[in-house]
């Protein structure tokens, strides 16, 4: 289990204060599923990238991101929760250093080995991601639980390049690639309103959780633990853990798009 006396070991960016004041709405959570009330006039969630708005890959000291061009409405996802169309601005990952934990959401208190996050913006109501990123609903994030079972090709695209990307703030080109092969197709979800999990830990996220997983092998998942916190000439330190505690619900309710 995770104690909070592991701070000390925890990377510096989760030792800070993890509860921000008034905070009402932060993420992650763990999701009930007894609790969580089915909706019928949720939507299902349409999903529509362009391979080539894929721009790099980079490590930047938390976890290693899949950034593309959201410049125009070429990758977007509508409907389910949301009022507007939302661009995809960056993909990235949360992990563990073993398969016991590593995912920021839990489901009926388990935890998967690691999660996706498909991070969106509100492009109709706002000009760019900065002011977005300030708004209740500005974000959109689509979570994918990972675990562990047989190997993920499309992932393996991805796996191939981190080699390149160990170090923090290295970046490599990464020209095509369609994150959608990484979403089950399973439509089923679970939606509540929500922060980012790392700082600036802004209450703007509309979070679309997956209700399956993916599954990725054992060495895909060691792949993602060979990455550095650390820049080159730093003293290494293993990327893993990089999620942040359960955070209280509070006044808040989780729906799901099933019954
Ligand atoms: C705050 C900000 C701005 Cl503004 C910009 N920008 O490029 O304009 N980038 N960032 C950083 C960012 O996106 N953080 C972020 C943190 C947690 C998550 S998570 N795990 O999905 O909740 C998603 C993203
Ligand atoms: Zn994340």
């Amino acid at each position: 289990s995770r104690k909070n006396t592991r701070n000390a070991s925890l990377h510096p960016l989760w030792q800070s204060p993890l509860t921000i004041p008034g905070g009402t709405r932060q993420s992650p959570i763990n999701i009930q599923w007894r609790d969580s009330v089915y909706d019928p006039f949720l939507k299902p969630l349409k999903i529509s990238y362009d391979p080539t708005t894929c721009l790099h890959i980079w490590n930047n000291g938390y976890s290693f991101l899949v950034e593309f061009d959201d410049s125009t409405d070429r990758s977007i996802i509508v409907g389910g929760p949301l009022e507007n169309q939302y661009r995809l601005k960056q993909f990235h990952f949360h992990w563990g250093a073993i398969n016991d934990w590593g995912s920021e959401h839990t489901v009926d208190s388990k935890f998967y080995p690691a999660e996706l996050h498909l991070v969106h913006w509100n492009a109709v109501e706002y000009p760019n991601f900065e002011e977005a990123v300030m708004e209740g609903n500005g974000l959109a994030v689509i979570g994918v639980f990972l675990k562990l079972g047989a190997r993920h090709e499309g992932l393996q695209t991805l796996v191939d390049a981190l080699p390149a990307v160990r170090h923090k703030d290295t970046v490599i080109e990464f020209d095509v690639f369609d994150p959608s092969c990484l979403i089950p197709s399973c439509p089923d979800y679970w939606t509540y309103a929500g922060s980012l999990t790392t700082p600036p830990l802004t209450e703007s996220v509309t979070w679309i959780i997956k209700k399956k997983p993916i599954e990725v092998d054992e060495d895909q998942l060691e792949a993602f633990r060979t990455l550095l916190f650390t820049s080159d000439g730093e003293e290494e330190r293993r990327m893993v853990d990089n999620f942040r505690p359960l955070q209280p619900l509070m006044n808040r309710t989780v729906r799901s798009s099933f019954h």
